[in-house]
C-alpha cells in the first residue's frame, strides 16, 4: 500500500491513488496509438466540437476503468481521440460535476489521466449565464480569472494529501489562464472578425443545480464576477496544479436575473439552444487556437 493511503485512509469515493491514474493511463495508451499534446473539455451542448477531428478513436466513459459518466443532457459521455491539422488531441464531450454527485476527485480524474499521457495544453469551454450587464446572450467570454465558491467551503479538488508526483502543495493560481493563449485567442477572434460578441471576464463556479436566486445574482455581481456556471473550476485548478497550460471559453447562454421585475426564466434547454447556435464559430476558434497554440508551444522550448 503506498505510504500516503496508510496515513490517509480516505472513503473509496472522495479520492483516486496515483495506481487509479495509471491504471486508467495504461489502459487508454494500450487501446490507442493517438498521443494527444491537447485536451479540450467540451461543456453543455459543447460535445460537437469534437467533429472536426479526423482519424477518430472514440471511448464511451462507461467503457474506460475508473471514468465517471455523464448523468446531464447535453454532455455525450465520450472520449474522442483525434487529430486538428497536425495536432494530436483528446476530447471529452460531457465534463463531470459535484451536483451530479461526484467528489471533485472524480470531477478532475480525466485532467490528471491527460497529463501523464503527454497534455501539455488543456482548453476548457462551459456554459455560463451573463452577470456583466454588458454581456449577451450569445458572447464568448475569454476565462481571464476564476473565482472558487465551493472552494471557500471547503470543496476544493486538491483538499487532502497533496501527491507532489502531480504538483506542489501550494499553487499559485493567480495566473491560472495563460496570458499567450489569451492573446492568441484575441488575435485570432480579430482576423475571424468576431471581436463583436467576444469578451474577457471573470467565472464564478458555483455547486448548482439550481439556477441563481436574484439575490445570490446580486451579491455575484457585487463580488466582481462577469459570469456564473457550475463546473470548470476543479478542472483548470487540477490542470494549473500539475503544470498544464490552460484556456477558458465560456458560453454565455442566459443572462442572469438581477431585477425581480424580470419575468425570463432560465431553464438548461435554452442552454443546450444557445451552444448549438454557436457551435460553428467555436468550431473555427477552437481549430485556429490548437493549431497556433502547438506551434506557440514548440517556438518556445
Ligand atoms: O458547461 P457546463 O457543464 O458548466 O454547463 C452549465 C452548468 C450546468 O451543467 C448546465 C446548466 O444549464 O449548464
Ligand atoms: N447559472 C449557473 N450556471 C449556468 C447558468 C446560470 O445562469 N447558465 C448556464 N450555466
Amino acid at each position: 500500500m503506498d505510504p500516503l493511503t496508510r496515513l490517509y485512509p480516505l472513503p473509496e469515493s472522495s479520492c483516486c491513488s496515483f495506481e487509479n491514474y495509471n491504471l486508467t493511463t495504461e489502459w487508454l495508451l494500450n487501446q490507442t496509438n493517438h498521443r494527444p499534446k491537447v485536451a479540450v473539455i467540451c461543456g453543455s451542448g459543447l460535445g460537437l466540437l469534437a467533429d472536426v477531428a479526423t482519424d477518430k478513436k472514440i471511448f464511451r466513459y462507461q467503457d474506460i476503468p475508473n471514468f465517471p459518466v455523464s448523468t446531464v443532457a447535453g454532455h455525450e459521455g465520450c472520449l474522442v481521440f483525434g487529430m486538428i491539422e497536425d495536432t494530436p488531441c483528446v476530447f471529452m464531450q460531457g465534463h463531470f460535476h459535484l451536483y451530479e454527485g461526484y467528489s471533485l476527485c472524480q470531477v478532475t480524474f480525466p485532467v490528471r489521466i491527460f497529463k501523464l499521457m503527454g497534455v501539455e495544453t488543456v482548453l476548457v469551454t462551459n456554459a455560463s449565464g451573463g452577470i456583466c450587464p454588458d454581456f449577451k446572450v450569445g458572447d464568448i467570454m475569454i476565462m481571464k480569472d476564476h473565482i472558487n465558491l465551493p472552494g471557500f467551503a471547503g470543496q476544493h479538488p486538491l483538499c487532502g494529501p497533496n501527491d507532489e508526483r502531480f504538483g506542489i502543495r501550494f499553487p499559485c493560481m493567480s495566473d491560472a489562464y495563460s496570458k499567450d493563449l489569451r492573446r492568441l485567442t484575441l488575435d485570432i477572434v480579430s482576423e475571424l472578425g468576431c471581436s463583436n460578441y467576444v469578451r474577457e471576464g471573470v467565472y464564478c463556479m458555483v455547486s448548482g443545480p439550481n439556477f441563481e436566486t436574484i439575490a445570490e445574482a446580486r451579491m455575484l455581481r457585487i463580488l466582481g464576477c462577469d459570469s456564473v456556471g457550475m463546473s470548470t473550476v476543479p478542472e483548470v485548478t487540477v490542470a494549473k496544479h500539475c503544470g498544464l497550460r490552460v484556456l477558458g471559453l465560456s458560453l454565455i447562454t442566459n443572462k442572469v436575473s438581477l431585477d425581480y421585475s424580470r419575468e425570463e426564466k432560465v431553464n438548461h434547454e435554452e442552454v443546450l439552444e444557445i451552444s448549438k447556435m454557436r457551435t460553428e464559430v467555436l468550431q473555427k476558434l477552437a481549430t485556429m487556437i490548437i493549431t497556433r497554440c502547438q506551434q506557440q508551444s514548440i517556438n518556445t522550448h
